[in-house]
């Protein structure tokens, strides 16, 4: 079995953050890990609190797993200051693992701050070139590019200098646009579009870790980077259109809809043994 680590914050409401990319691990038939970074007391409609864990006892959670475990991919998302940063970036340099998928979690949905702001040069130096795929939304890719995006042009553009800061690959993603949903990749190569109907729903908290969770498990798959972001785009967009109206805000995505609709043959999770 495919195994893959989630290096990312808990959201004790189960939308977003660790408990998200467990769910999505798990509806991909790959065995899900993950590295606490940040305590969120948070829900679907605000976050309360932020509690960050150590440094120290960061790089312990990610020794315990990698000197025992072999890992296919890693997905990391909300890193909240540039020590958590410093301490997540020190461990991949050490282990090098393969398929290292970043979402570069500035806020959440209802707007509240989950990165401290003055952290963005630490992304940028020690995150981004780690990362064989980034996956910003709208708002993260223009700070980190340090330019406004209001159409798909500016969003190539974007992407494009952003991979120049020596990641692999990037998809800016367009939950945050008006119209289509349309997420750009770039690889360095290529600038491919991704595109599916908007869904009419409210119901988005946890969208980017269902997203950027997803690709990590294709890559681990050993999928090329274009299937494993065409199959997270479909898996997303489901995961939306049957998205679950619980809790007063943003209600989170649905992983148990693709699970029941499309099992867990051998054939989809890559699993041979
Ligand atoms: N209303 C929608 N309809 C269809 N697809 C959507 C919608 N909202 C977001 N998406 C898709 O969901 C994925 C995640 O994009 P989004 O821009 O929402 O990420 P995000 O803002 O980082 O999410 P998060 O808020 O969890 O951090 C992308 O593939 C995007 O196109
Ligand atoms: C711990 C954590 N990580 C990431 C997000 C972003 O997800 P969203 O913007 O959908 O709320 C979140 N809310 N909480």
């Amino acid at each position: 079995m495919k195994k893959v680590l989630s290096i990312a914050g808990s959201d004790c409401s189960g939308g977003a953050g660790v408990q998200a990319d467990l769910k999505t691990f798990s509806a991909h038939g790959v065995f899900g890990m993950s590295v606490i970074v940040s305590v969120v007391a948070e829900n679907t409609s605000r976050v309360i609190d932020i509690q960050d864990v150590t440094s120290d006892m960061i790089g312990k959670q990610i020794d315990a797993v990698f000197e025992d475990i072999e890992v296919d991919a890693v997905k990391i998302g909300m890193l909240s200051t540039p020590e958590c940063m410093k301490a997540v970036a020190e461990k991949l340099l050490k282990y090098s693992p393969q398929n290292v998928v970043v979402d570069p979690v500035m806020y959440a949905k209802n707007g509240c701050p989950l990165m401290e702001p003055s952290a963005v040069d630490t992304l940028i130096e020690t995150i981004i070139p780690l990362a064989d795929v980034l996956t910003p939304n709208i708002p993260e890719a223009e700070k980190i590019a340090d330019m406004q995006i209001s159409t798909i042009a500016n969003m190539e553009v974007a992407a494009k200098k952003i991979y120049a800061m020596g990641c692999k690959a990037v998809i800016v993603k367009g939950g945050h646009h008006i119209g289509n949903a349309i997420d750009i990749l770039f690889d360095g190569d290529r600038v491919y579009h991704f595109e599916t109907t908007r869904i009419d729903t409210k119901n988005t908290h946890g969208t980017g870790c269902t997203f950027s969770s997803a690709i990590a498990s294709n890559l681990a798959k050993a999928m090329s980077i274009q299937d494993a972001v065409a199959q997270a785009k479909a898996y997303v967009t489901m995961a939306i259109e049957h998205s679950l109206a619980i809790g007063n805000g943003c209600g989170p995505t649905n992983h148990f809809y693709n699970l029941y609709k499309y099992g867990l043959s051998e054939e989809r999770t890559g699993n041979t043994k």
